[in-house]
């Protein structure tokens, strides 16, 4: 498999040859080094920042039409060259070959769906209350030069997410991908460029994360920032956005309940959970983490979900029988020991897993804790990595209400055959996603947001364009 030569697009130039220096990037199924990431320096952030204010102009002034067009041909594009893609996306991230493809595909998609929602950002007309207003319209217009900050769990579907919906709406975007996983989103800035996207409306920078989104929250020509990341990092970026009123979306962390019902089909129960837990090595925003098991089927689903999460094979995500790949990064394995460690001394089971493999790569074995206290790490903090814990429970209302207690609220998930438990559950948890009966809360037509620390806003769906635009009114009097 071959991994491209990297380049940022600053200002409509491809450049190999930048200010910032150079990292390396590294397969994590490996850890060899793949390929070297050119760095923006401080002057070449302000010459993409200008860029995107010269870029703002061009597309805006383009008909949705047009717009839709484009990104349409964007879409073709991707989906055209969506083997390759995925190919560099698994040598930089790790996950299965078919992962990848699913995600490359499901990128394209959500082109598609907001290319298309471009032709219907309608406004209103309201009757005027005075006479001689010939005209009181509400109208949406794009909010201005956006800067996007995508992480390294989903290097195509998030770039894609941001990307789709600015460009869309009418922004230019400078977009900053993850260092780790630069590739991908390179692949996609050039489809969206040769489909027709104005050289200057889309640049491409990276560097010191926290240097670049400072640099360019402060800077002038950008009027909204967009955030993928922890909910430290997204607080950090809000407040900073925050002190200019410059617009802000957050797609932070989550710490996903899935309450069980007594009455839920187990296996079927089982089989979901097991593959939504361990996709993407458990590096999901909305992955579920927490599993609530009426006490008289806890050992039942223990067992059950231990066996299974033991015979998982392990491996690179470029070989075919891979089904869970490496961890994006060898800070993620420090990690995932510290939530084991820190659970297992303040007095919860591990039951299997807990350790890194011993091969090379950023591997760490599927793991399940069961009765961790309510102050331990993996229960307050997103683990983000293949770490499940299993908690019993009396009474659905006990249930729900561990379910909330954390502050964060993005996915949540239960299983019942019961019509108004569900709909109960759907009422009761605290989340901007809820899944009764299946994790498939990330659809393209559907708006992806979390509610409390997880996130202000949403992506995707007809209400992720509407945060790429500003509401104006126009009232239009009779001249004299
Ligand atoms: N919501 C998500 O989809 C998502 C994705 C990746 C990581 N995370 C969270 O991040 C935690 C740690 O991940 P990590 O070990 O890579 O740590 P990290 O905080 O160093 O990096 C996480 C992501 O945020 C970016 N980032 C970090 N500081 C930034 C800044 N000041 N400005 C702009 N971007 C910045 C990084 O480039 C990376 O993409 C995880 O435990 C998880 O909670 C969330
Ligand atoms: O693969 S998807 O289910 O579409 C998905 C889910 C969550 C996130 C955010 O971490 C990205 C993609």
């Amino acid at each position: 498999m071959d991994y491209p030569e990297l380049a940022l697009h600053i200002a409509g130039q491809w450049r190999t040859q930048t200010a910032g220096g150079r990292r390396a990037v590294v397969n994590p199924a490996t850890e060899e080094v793949i390929a070297q990431l050119p760095l923006a320096g401080r002057d070449e952030l302000a010459e993409a920042a200008e860029s995107a204010r010269r870029g703002f102009v061009q597309w805006r002034g383009k008909s949705a039409l047009e717009r839709c067009n484009i990104l349409r041909t964007a879409a073709q594009t991707i989906r055209a060259q969506a083997k390759t893609i995925a190919q560099v996306l698994t040598l930089e991230q790790g996950k299965p070959l078919a992962e990848s493809l699913r995600e490359v595909t499901l990128s394209a998609d959500i082109v598609d769906f907001q290319a298309e929602e471009a032709k219907r950002l309608y406004g209103r007309l309201v009757p005027p209350r005075v006479e001689g207003i010939l005209s009181q319209s509400v109208m949406r217009q794009p909010v201005g030069p956006v800067a996007a900050f995508t992480p390294w769990n989903f290097p195509a579907n998030l770039p894609a997410r941001k990307l789709a919906s600015a460009l869309a709406a009418g922004c230019s975007v400078v977009i900053k991908p993850a260092e780790e996983t630069p590739g991908t989103c390179m692949l996609l800035v050039r489809a969206f460029l040769d489909a027709g996207v104005p050289p200057d409306a889309l640049n491409m920078v990276c560097g010191d994360p926290a240097e670049v989104s400072s640099f360019l929250i402060d800077h002038p020509a950008i009027a909204k920032v967009s955030f993928t990341g922890s909910v430290a990092v997204g607080k950090l970026l809000g407040e900073q956005a925050a002190r200019h009123v410059k617009r802000f979306t957050g797609e932070l962390g989550g710490h996903a309940p899935v309450i069980v019902c007594d009455d839920a089909d187990f296996p079927f129960a089982l089989k979901q959970s097991l593959a939504a837990k361990f996709r993407n090595a458990g590096q999901v925003c909305a992955s579920p983490i927490r599993f609530y098991v009426p006490r008289r089927r806890f050992g039942e689903w223990s067992e059950a979900f231990v066996q299974a999460a033991r015979a998982l094979r392990l491996g690179d995500g470029s070989d075919p029988a891979t089904q869970m790949g490496p961890l994006a990064h060898a800070r993620r394995i420090e990690d995932m020991q510290r939530f084991v460690d820190d659970a297992v001394e303040r007095g919860a089971q591990l039951l299997c897993g807990g350790h890194r493999v011993q091969r090379p790569g950023y591997f760490f074995e599927p793991t399940v804790i069961a009765n961790a206290p309510a102050d331990s790490r993996v229960m307050r903090q997103e683990p983000f990595g293949p770490i499940a814990v299993l908690q019993p429970y009396d009474t659905l209302d006990e249930a729900i209400a561990q379910a909330n207690a954390l502050p964060y609220g993005l996915g949540a998930y239960a299983f019942t055959r019961d019509l108004q438990t569900a709909h109960r559950l759907g009422d009761a948890l605290e989340a901007g996603m809820v899944g009764i009966n299946h994790f498939g809360v990330s659809q393209p037509e559907m708006p992806f947001g979390g509610w409390k620390e997880s996130g202000i806003g949403q992506e995707m769906g007809a209400e992720g364009l509407l945060h790429y635009t500003e509401v104006k009114t126009l009232t239009v009097g009779v001249p004299s």
